[in-house]
């Protein structure tokens, strides 16, 4: 048998799939997937298996041979595989990063290098050669050892570094990769009685030991109170242990036995030393929400709106076909409830669900209602969770234990082999495109995957990314690529709130320099008033962190970035968010000398401020960037305000998505326009969601909401149209702008960037690159022109020009950004024109990434 294999090398002449051999002891291990270990050149490098042959073309005097797996079962599935194989070809990214970027943390990168004495080098061969004393040295010590970390190595041998990096090439020394997987599992030592033992291996994982449920083979526990009758009476200690264990014959952590018993780790130790029970490790799963109960929920029964929706779903769910659905339902339209009908019905055919939520609206109350629903079949995957959390919620995936997975945009990737739905909640979210490479999009993966296991994609929002909703429309000559769905109103006939503009200019004309208008200030007294709630919005994007001197109007920037440095509240610091610089607080201005320093701290905190000026004893809980970074923190927030132990909820994006609470009756944004002066050709779009969203918190039981807004571009559509809860106004309106400037949807992006330490041979390749892309593209033009198919192709390169950032840790940015139209020509273009540079790039230290369909310019 022969593999083919991935290395993790991630460079271009390592971007193929290389032959080895499965070696007789291996087979039976080595399937499509499975993560091994392979000789590569002197080195024993980690990969991916994607190939199994019978026979193989190399010459097997070359071919070498598979040397170990490291998974019991294979991580990733043929599936997987062959997406990663796509998403390399898609997004220009090589194939094991894509491969990599599927698996949980706990599994990647986390391997130690091993360096023993070759057998060549202990053997014959190096009586031949002459060897340096030092070459001696560092044989005799690996002798010595059999086997040495590689860092304990150069420990040992400060000196040594080239001379042992040599050795390794000239195959004296070898090198091998060990997973640190057994730190990523946590075990537990464990009691058992005689007789009790781990039923399965699975089995033992689950169950807290301590409630297991089943003790086969209770024969032996009758002699526990034989041997606790014979102990002397000063052993009541053990004896009390015996006895406990002989009325319940199940296993139990020993924590827990020394809790319960209050006994000391030696007398159980003791007992088990004489063999009269077992003590061992018993791997533990770790579950984030092990002490939550969650309160079983009974379908709903649907809206007539609800009902056309899910009976659309159910019936491509039933016929096994594959559709992507874009559900754009009102804020409050009841999506979530559609989701978890839908996905019932996959379970009740024996399939598996996804379902994606952005990053931050993944919130208990979320959570809650899957796991409400679904209980212990839910799997919770994001990064909030530590790597072990995420690593066993990935290992119930793995074995079957788990069929609906909830997730942020990783768990687009988990390894389901009976995948019947993958649901996308807040579609529009620019979370779901991987801003490092893979640079993938969740929403293509979600299509792929859909596609390939004849399932369901639902795309859910109230405010549909103009790219999905244009994808509803029927190309020429062709089916649309998603199908349109709707819900238009409220559950239970509830009305959207009223939105109301409020003119920040007029208010400034008449003498509130305020940042609330006169309007929401009385709509906060009510609130106050009645008891009710409020949330406030205040989007931190643009918003002023930086540090300025008022005297000469100096303001802090990093030395090694064109970027100014953020103001850190908490730590005093002055910290630089590309590359981690930081500095302490400044107390004088390094220009002027000045005193009179000023720190623009996060815009919440100045609103929380004022708002305690104005309402004294109101209760505030703002969330935002600070008050959040601890672990739970979101939590305990949110559930402090459903108890009402606040009146205000103040923060950024986050309190705008999802939230479902009754008594919130009014909504604030403190201004709209933030995000609209953003240098950003989505920046009305995002206005536009973000108002819609947030505007959809007020008034979703029973008591009605109310919505000010405000702003000092009160005539922008993108304000007018969300006042009007006007979706399809707002798409109106911005499309003719997108047509005429070339954006998306009318046409595709693909961002190159290239960065060096100088700028003159940066220019000068950066140009070299457009003009090369300018070239193919017209080539292209031509040749699509000339076949007559009357295929639809255009390729636009703008730039070269310097990035927004022209500079991060000290190396200068420019960028080129491919604008075109046409099924995948001109990804082949630039990945042709990529490989004709990989040289010169590499000589020169300059490095070229791509980015297709870029969220951001940047
Ligand atoms: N069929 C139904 N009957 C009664 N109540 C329902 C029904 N469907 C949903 N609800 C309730 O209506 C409220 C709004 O529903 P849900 O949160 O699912 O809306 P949504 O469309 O996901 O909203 P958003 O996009 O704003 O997050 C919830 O409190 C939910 O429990
Ligand atoms: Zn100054
Ligand atoms: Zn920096």
């Amino acid at each position: 048998m022969f593999a083919k294999v991935i290395v993790d090398v991630p460079a271009k002449q390592t971007n193929r799939a290389f032959d080895y051999s499965v070696p007789p002891s291996l087979q039976g291990w080595v399937e499509v997937g499975s993560r091994v270990g392979v000789p590569f050149g002197p080195r024993v490098l980690q990969g991916f298996v994607v190939e199994l042959h019978e026979t193989t073309t190399v010459d097997p005097k070359r071919l070498k041979a598979i040397r170990h797996v490291l998974d019991a079962a294979p991580p990733l599935t043929e599936e997987l595989v062959q997406l990663g194989h796509w998403m390399s070809s898609t997004y220009l990214c090589h194939e094991v990063t894509a491969l990599q970027a599927m698996l949980p943390g706990a599994l990647k990168a986390k391997y130690e290098r091993f360096v023993q004495a070759s057998e060549a080098g202990s053997a014959g061969r190096t009586e031949l050669l002459l060897l340096l004393p030092a070459q001696e040295n560092i044989l005799n010590y690996l002798r010595s050892k059999g086997k040495a970390k590689m860092e304990d190595l150069l420990d040992a041998f400060p000196e040594d570094g080239g001379l042992i990096r040599q050795m390794l090439d000239e195959g004296q020394l070898v090198e091998t990769q060990g997973m640190k997987d057994r730190l990523a599992t946590k075990k537990a030592l464990t009691v058992f009685p005689p007789g009790a033992h781990e039923a399965s291996e699975a089995a033992t994982e689950t169950h807290d030991a301590g409630t297991s449920g089943n003790a086969p083979g209770l024969g032996g526990s009758a002699d526990l109170l034989a041997i606790a009758e014979e102990l002397p009476a000063r052993s009541h200690k053990q004896k009390e242990v015996l006895r406990y264990l002989h009325e319940n014959p199940r296993p139990i952590r020993l924590t827990e036995l020394m809790d319960k018993l209050q006994v000391g780790a030696g007398t159980v130790k003791g007992l088990a030393d004489k063999g009269w029970i077992g003590l061992r490790e018993v791997e533990v799963m770790r579950d984030p929400y092990a002490n939550r109960h969650f309160e079983e929920t009974k379908p709903l029964p649907l809206t007539p709106e609800q009902q056309s929706v899910y009976d659309d779903i159910a019936a491509t769910l039933d016929s096994r076909s594959h559709q992507v659905y874009l559900l754009q339902g009102v804020t409050g339209s009841g999506k979530t409830e559609v989701y978890l009908q839908a996905i019932s019905r996959c379970l009740e055919q024996g399939r598996e669900a996804i379902v994606l939520v952005p990053e931050i609206s993944l919130t208990p109350q979320m959570v809650e209602r899957f796991k409400g629903r679904f209980g212990d079949e839910v799997a919770v995957m994001h990064s909030r969770l530590s790597l072990g959390e995420r690593y066993d919620e990935w290992r119930k995936i793995m074995r079957r234990q788990v069929r609906v997975v909830i997730g942020a945009r990783s768990a687009v990737f988990v390894p389901f082999r009976q995948l019947g739905l993958i649901i996308i909640d807040e579609e529009h979210e620019s979370s779901y495109k991987q801003e490092e490479s893979p640079k993938y999009h969740a929403r293509d993966i979600a299509a792929w995957r859909a596609r390939y296991n004849g399932a369901a994609v639902v795309l859910g929002s109230a405010t549909p990314s103009l790219e999905s909703i244009q994808k509803t429309k029927a190309a020429p000559g062709g089916k649309p690529e998603y199908k349109l769905l709707k819900m238009k109103s409220r559950v239970a006939g509830r009305p959207l709130p009223p939105v109301h503009i409020v003119d920040m200019r007029e208010e400034l004309r008449s003498g509130n320099r305020s940042m609330f208008s006169r309007l929401l200030h009385r709509g906060l007294e009510e609130r106050l008033l009645k008891g009710e709630q409020t949330v406030l919005l205040l989007n931190r994007r643009g918003y002023a962190t930086f540090v300025m001197c008022r005297t000469c109007g100096y303001v802090a920037g990093c030395p090694h970035c064109d970027i100014s440095l953020t103001y850190h509240q908490v730590s005093r610091t002055l910290r630089c968010h590309y590359c981690g610089y930081a500095e302490r607080q400044m107390e004088l201005c390094p220009d002027c000398g000045s005193e009179h320093i000023r720190h623009f701290g996060t815009g919440t905190q100045r609103v929380e401020e004022e708002l305690v000026k104005l309402f004294p004893g109101i209760r505030v809980i703002r969330m935002d960037v600070d008050t959040t970074t601890e672990k739970g923190s979101h939590e305990k927030w949110l559930t402090m305000f459903r108890n009402k132990q606040a009146d205000v909820l103040l923060g950024t994006q986050m309190v705008a998505k999802g939230l479902d609470f009754p008594d919130v009756t009014l909504v604030g944004v403190i201004a709209a326009d933030t995000v609209l002066n953003l240098p950003d050709f989505r920046s009305a779009e995002r206005t536009f969601q973000l108002l819609t969203q947030v505007a959809g918190r007020a008034g979703r039981h029973q008591l009605p909401g109310e919505v000010f807004v405000q702003t000092y571009t009160p005539e922008h559509y993108s304000v007018i149209t969300a006042s009007r809860h006007d979706y399809e106004g707002f798409v109106e309106e911005e499309l003719p702008h997108r047509r005429k400037l070339g954006y998306p949807p009318y046409c595709r992006l693909i961002l190159i960037t290239l960065t060096h330490e100088q700028v003159p041979l940066l220019v000068r390749t950066a140009e070299a690159v457009a003009q090369r892309l300018r070239e193919l593209g017209a080539a292209e033009q031509e040749n699509v022109f000339a076949s007559g198919t009357g295929e639809d192709f255009f390729m636009n390169v703008l730039g070269p020009v310097a990035s927004p950032i022209p500079r991060i840790k000290d190396r200068y940015r420019f960028q080129c950004v491919v604008k075109y139209r046409g099924e995948a020509s001109a990804s082949r273009i630039v990945a042709k024109v990529l490989d004709e540079f990989a040289e010169r790039t590499t000589k020169d230290k300059l490095t070229i990434s791509v980015d297709v369909d870029p969220q951001m310019l940047m």
